[in-house]
């Protein structure tokens, strides 16, 4: 299906990406290619660990891709695009994986009526078990998207969204999602540690709580209000809990953490809005 992927950055999601990509046997080593800005250290490092291609040559990057992946900071996007953009021809799929930064100011940028996807992975990639959310912009027809979603589908599920300014809500939930659960379990573990408990039985008892947990969501056909009311005695430990939880307004914390990431999506991408940009922010 895909013969090359270019990744232009080379940092956490570009190999968590490539890693979910080669774990499922989608593509050998040797037909992903990877460049950066101007780490090779970074650069031997892949080449050493994963045996994809490395190189600093953009050319030599991106001609022949099929795919191109942009994972750089929102900040590098108009420098990164400059780097490749004459070297991008129309029969390419240009897919961004950035916070913020709309399908419109990338083909804007690249001067190209090649199609641009977005799409928000998570570092469950690594482990083929990401939640990707992915849209379209306005060069990008189905078979483009089901073509994306084919890639992505190799490093976990994918969701297609018909409205791109949706992808800022979903990067402040499933994009920076796993950091919420991975503080949440720092402070699971710390209680644990603090009331005396050996860390590799708190560790072991806590991830099992959270498969377990996340199971049931996925099996049930019961609302996560309704599991909870089971575990919840009356007069009982949960209860204990839960209203301690409360007490420090956990859930309306949750909420603004949400809504916080979301904002600041917007305003990573804000400086990088197309001058006609259908999408453009409301
Ligand atoms: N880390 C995460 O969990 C997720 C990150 N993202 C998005 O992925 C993107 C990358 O994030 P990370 O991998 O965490 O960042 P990172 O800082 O680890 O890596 C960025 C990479 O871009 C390269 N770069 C910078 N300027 C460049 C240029 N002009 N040309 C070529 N390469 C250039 C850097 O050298 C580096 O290799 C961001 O836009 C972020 O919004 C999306 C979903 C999840
Ligand atoms: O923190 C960030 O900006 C990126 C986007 C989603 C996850 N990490």
């Amino acid at each position: 299906m895909f013969n090359k992927i270019a990744f232009i950055g080379a940092g956490s999601m570009a190999e968590a990406i490539m890693t979910g990509i080669l774990a499922k046997g989608f593509l050998q080593a040797d037909q992903i290619w990877v460049t950066n800005k101007e780490n090779k250290e970074r650069l031997e490092r892949l080449k050493n660990v994963y045996h994809v291609r490395c190189s600093t040559d953009k050319e030599q990057i991106v001609q022949g891709a099929d795919v191109i992946i942009l994972s750089m900071k929102p900040k590098d996007i108009t420098e990164a695009i400059e780097g490749i953009k004459k070297h991008v021809t129309d029969e390419q799929i240009v897919v961004s994986v950035l916070a913020g930064v709309s399908t419109g100011y990338i083909s804007e940028q690249l001067e190209k009526n090649c199609p641009v996807v977005r799409a928000m992975p998570n570092t469950s990639a690594t482990i083929g078990y990401s939640a990707t959310a992915i849209a379209g912009g306005k060069q990008a027809g189905q078979e483009h998207i089901r073509l994306v979603e084919t890639l992505f589908q190799t490093i976990g599920t994918t969701t297609v969204v018909e409205e791109e300014d949706d992808l800022h809500t979903i990067t402040g939930l499933s994009g920076s999602g796993p950091a919420y659960i991975y503080y949440f379990v720092e402070a699971m573990e710390d209680a644990a540690a603090e009331a005396g408990l050996k860390p590799e039985i708190a560790k072991e008892l806590i991830i099992q709580t959270l498969v377990g947990a996340a199971e049931m969501l996925k099996n049930s056909d019961e609302q996560p209000s309704a599991l909870r009311e089971k575990i919840t005695s009356p007069g009982g430990t949960t209860q204990a809990g839960l209203e301690t939880l409360e007490k420090y307004k956990y859930q309306e914390a949750l909420m603004a953490c949400i809504k916080q990431a979301a904002a600041r999506s917007i305003e990573l991408g804000s400086p990088y809005q197309a001058k006609n940009d259908a999408n453009k922010l409301k």
